[in-house]
Formats: C-alpha cells, sequence, structure tokens
C-alpha cells in the first residue's frame, strides 16, 4: 500500500514507516525549456511512502509526471529537491547503474526490452548476472539459466520456453514482452517499474501479459509501481491508484473505495479535481 500526505508528521497519517521499500520527500524534479528562461516543474514536492509487495497504478493527464517519477526511481533522471529512499537508503543521487540489481524495468515498446540479435537463453543469461552483479565475458551456467527461463516463462502459455535458443528478433511484441517480464522475474528485484507495459499489445494479448505479470508479482512479493493510461488496468491490477496532474498526486485509492469505484467515476472524479478531461485514449483503452 502507498500512504501519502503532506506533512512530515508520519504516523498522523497512519503511516508505517518500516514497511516502505520506497520513500519520497519533497521529490522535485524541474526542467529547462528550449529557451532557458522556462522552467518546468515536472515534479512538484512529492511525498510518498510504496508499502513493501504492494503494487501501485499511476495514472493522469499527458504530461502530469508519470515518466518522470519513474525515471527518478529508477535512477535515469535524479531529483533536484529532496529525498528518494529504497529500502531506507537514501539514493536520489545515485545513477542508475548503482541500483541495477534492485530494480527492474518493463518499458512500453516491446523492442526496448530485450536484444533482438541475442538468442531468448543469452538475454535470460544477461538478467541473471545483471542480478548477481557479475557483467562481462565470463561464462554463464546454461542448465541454471535455461531453467530459471522455461519457468519463468511457461507461466505465459505462449510457448515461449521450447524456444530458448532462437534470436528474441524473431519473437512478436506480445512474446517479448512476456520475455520482458519473465526475465525482471528471474531477477527478483526490489523494485518493479512497469512503464505502459502492455499498452502496445492487442487486447488478447495485453490481458495475459498483465494477468500473469501480476501473478508473478503477487508470487514473489515484488513491489511494483506501473504506469498506465488504462483506468480498468489500474483499478484491476493494483492495490492503490494515484492519479497525477501537473507534478502533483491529486487523488490516492486503495481498499474498499478502490474496489467500489469504476473507470468512468474515476474519470468524472479527476476531471473534476482537475478541470480537465483525461486523453480519450484512457477510456478507449478499456
Ligand atoms: N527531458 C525533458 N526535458 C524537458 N521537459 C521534459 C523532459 N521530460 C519531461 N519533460 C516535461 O515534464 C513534464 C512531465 O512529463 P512526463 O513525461 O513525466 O509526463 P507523463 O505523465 O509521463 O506524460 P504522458 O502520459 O504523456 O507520457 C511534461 O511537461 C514534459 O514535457
Amino acid at each position: 500500500m502507498i500512504v501519502l500526505h503532506h506533512s512530515s508528521d508520519s504516523s498522523a497519517a497512519g503511516m508505517h514507516p518500516s514497511l516502505s521499500a520506497v520513500r519520497l520527500r519533497g521529490a522535485t524534479k524541474r526542467f529547462v525549456g528550449l529557451g532557458k528562461k522556462e522552467v518546468l516543474t515536472a515534479l512538484d514536492s512529492i511525498d510518498l511512502d510504496v508499502e513493501e509487495s504492494s503494487c501501485v497504478a499511476l495514472i493522469g493527464s499527458n504530461g502530469a509526471g508519470k515518466s518522470t517519477l519513474l525515471s527518478i526511481l529508477m535512477g535515469t533522471l535524479l531529483l533536484d529537491e529532496g529525498v528518494l529512499q529504497l529500502d531506507h537508503q537514501d539514493v536520489g543521487e545515485q545513477p542508475s547503474w548503482k541500483r541495477a540489481d534492485k530494480i527492474a524495468l518493463v518499458r512500453q515498446n516491446p523492442e526496448h526490452n530485450v536484444l533482438s540479435a541475442l538468442s531468448i537463453e543469452e538475454n535470460f543469461a544477461l538478467a541473471i548476472m545483471g542480478r548477481e552483479r557479475a557483467f562481462g565475458l565470463r561464462r554463464y551456467d546454461r542448465d541454471a539459466v535455461r531453467h530459471a527461463a522455461t519457468q519463468a516463462l511457461a507461466k505465459f502459455g505462449m510457448g515461449i520456453e521450447s524456444r530458448l535458443s532462437e534470436a528474441a528478433g524473431t519473437l512478436s511484441g506480445g512474446q517479448r514482452q512476456a520475455v520482458a517480464v519473465a526475465m525482471a522475474a528471474v531477477r527478483n528485484p526490489r523494485l518493479l517499474l512497469l512503464d505502459e507495459h502492455v499498452s502496445a499489445l492487442d487486447p488478447k494479448r495485453a490481458k495475459v501479459v498483465a494477468e500473469v505479470t501480476e501473478d508473478i508479482v503477487r508470487a514473489q512479493s515484488i513491489t511494483t509501481v506501473m504506469v498506465t493510461h488504462d483506468l480498468s488496468h489500474a483499478l484491476k491490477h493494483s492495490d492503490r491508484v494515484l492519479m497525477m496532474h501537473r507534478g502533483r498526486i491529486v487523488m490516492d485509492l486503495s481498499g474498499d473505495e478502490k474496489n467500489a469505484i469504476g473507470f468512468t467515476e474515476l474519470a468524472s472524479r479527476f476531471e473534476h479535481l482537475v478541470g480537465e478531461a483525461l486523453p480519450d485514449r484512457t477510456l478507449l483503452a478499456v
């Protein structure tokens, strides 16, 4: 679960500090415009706690700051102000490579998640070596890699586990996303970031990948933050839904309140809160 608050008194917000896998305090990120005169505040002093093993969905308007927040968590962007803790350690000023063994990211574009020229097995070998911080030319344990890959891939029911020697470039988009999630699973990360990871797939494949992803993160208790424009996906596959707008978190839903709300009501609430409609694709994606 996430607990959101806007004061430094965590107990007042009913927070359980020891259970936070991710903590942001006053997290601010600005971008300077092309003319170097305008400054855009992409994240505006965000306070956020993501409880260990919970799954959180980030939704919101275009330009709300969702991808920026994921990039801050990943370490590909650094905060201008504020604190980011992962597992109770300040990491806000550390680059991504220092977090590489703790965090996995599945991107929206299937082509960005696997190395097409390598075999599926080799992609898994790299993922596993990354987990063990053992990059380089040393030989990998083929049997162990194939075993881990087979176990993880079989969950998707796409038959990819029988194609481990084939180039990853021969896979369809949905199969690549399945491989990407399976590679993340074998790394058993402390934090999994999903950046619209099923939005480029046809509805049937998207459903399978989304459902198996949730099965995996629940089974392995992986703390997960996912960005999605699909409100029903957010409601169905998360414990908590956070809505962002102009660099702030403007809505925070969990528990019975989240379970009782439908996507049309969620969209109406958002429009009421921020005075503008969500992008059409938010509703079309349902
Ligand atoms: N590298 C950058 N340089 C300048 N401005 C940026 C940069 N990255 C993001 N921004 C700006 O920061 C704001 C937040 O962008 P971000 O990509 O985080 O939004 P988002 O919620 O992910 O949007 P979308 O749903 O459209 O992907 C936007 O106004 C965007 O133009």
